[in-house]
């Protein structure tokens, strides 16, 4: 069979509804519905070829040779799907500043479910591409899509995939990434989430509380109320948080730098520049602004940041396929 090479460009999305904890850590089902915004600065390009002559799986990211233990489990289901059983060879690009320690699992396996499915001869639809790269990352599931997207929760691998809220953003919005330099490695999210579940007393709370902040802020998007989204993204970001610190052992992400930025953003707001913070599983700050408000708000990082510490970013579009 000749080998076929298809390349995918996926793109990162930072939620502003958070998914925080499974249901099934198997097939990553999540806690409750997420809602993301995916950016055009970060993205991942992964090409992939299936060859008969390989006798394993092979990986390389960013030029550099990987474990293919997970990776090889993420082709097993794609190769179940297409009745396939040869190896590929899998080559992924990560285009974020390697400082950045943006988490790219959600570029890279939305990117991978495009690739490998199409170099596997399958024709899936968005759903499905949705549906298969959740099953390598919960957030990748998100980045099929463009602008505001929606992961629905749903209770099994058929009804747990994410949908378009709104691809093609017409809405002056951006997002400011301060990159804080990691003084320790933290713990990942996959490890976090599930220790909250376990023993945060708040957890409970939180589920209700993330189903009633994701009906306000599509209420609030779909308006262009551009306070109101903000305030609900800061506010379920902190709740997400307050999780970790309320687990055993807690934990929290926040550097003192994070707090820094977090506090400037604050005071900007209280100047009458509105912008919000929003923070993952890392101690990176990511600021909602508008365009407008962007240079200024960059003038006053500066202040505290060196420049090559705050990346601004847009809207971004989602998953396709692109010509090496
Ligand atoms: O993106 C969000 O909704 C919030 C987070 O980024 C953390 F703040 C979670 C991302 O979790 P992910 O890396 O997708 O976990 P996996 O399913 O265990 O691979």
């Amino acid at each position: 069979m000749p080998v076929k090479t298809f390349t995918a460009r996926a793109h990162t999305n930072i939620a502003l509804i958070k998914y925080w904890g499974k249901k099934n850590q198997d097939l990553i089902l999540p806690m409750n519905n997420s809602l993301s915004l995916t950016l055009d600065h970060f993205y991942t390009d992964t090409e992939v070829s299936f060859d008969q002559t390989l006798k394993q799986d092979s990986f390389y990211l960013n030029h550099e040779k990987q474990d293919t233990a997970k990776i090889t489990r993420f082709m097993d289901l794609v190769r179940a799907k297409a009745h396939l059983n040869s190896f590929a060879r899998i080559n992924s690009i990560n285009h974020v500043p390697t400082m950045a320690g943006l988490a790219s699992s959600a570029s890279a396996y939305a990117a991978l479910a495009l690739a490998a499915s199409k170099a596997a001869g399958l024709e899936l639809s968005r759903p499905d591409l949705s549906r298969l790269a959740r099953r390598g990352s919960g957030s990748a599931s998100r980045s099929i899509y463009g602008g505001f997207v929606e992961w629905q929760q749903g209770h099994d691998d058929q009804s747990s995939y994410a949908i378009p809220i709104e691809e093609d953003l017409n809405w002056d919005l951006c997002m400011i990434v301060v990159v804080i330099d990691k003084a320790k490695k933290k713990i990942s999210s996959r490890v976090g989430m599930q220790l909250v579940i376990e023993t945060s007393p708040f957890y409970p709370a939180w589920i209700k509380q993330a189903e009633q902040d994701l009906s306000a802020i599509k209420k609030a998007i779909k308006e262009r109320d551009f306070k109101k989204m903000g305030t609900i993204a800061e506010e379920n970001a902190m709740k997400m948080h307050a999780l970790n610190m309320s687990a055993s052992p807690h934990f929290s992400y926040f550097e003192p730098a994070s707090i820094e930025a977090m506090q400037l953003v604050e005071l900007l707001r209280s100047e009458g520049i509105y912008c919000y913070y929003t923070l993952d599983a890392g101690p990176n700050v990511k600021i909602l602004c508008s365009d407008k408000d962007s240079s200024r708000i960059l003038t006053r990082l500066r202040t505290r940041f060196a420049k090559n510490q705050l990346l601004l970013a847009h809207s971004g579009p989602g998953v396709r396929l692109i010509d090496k």
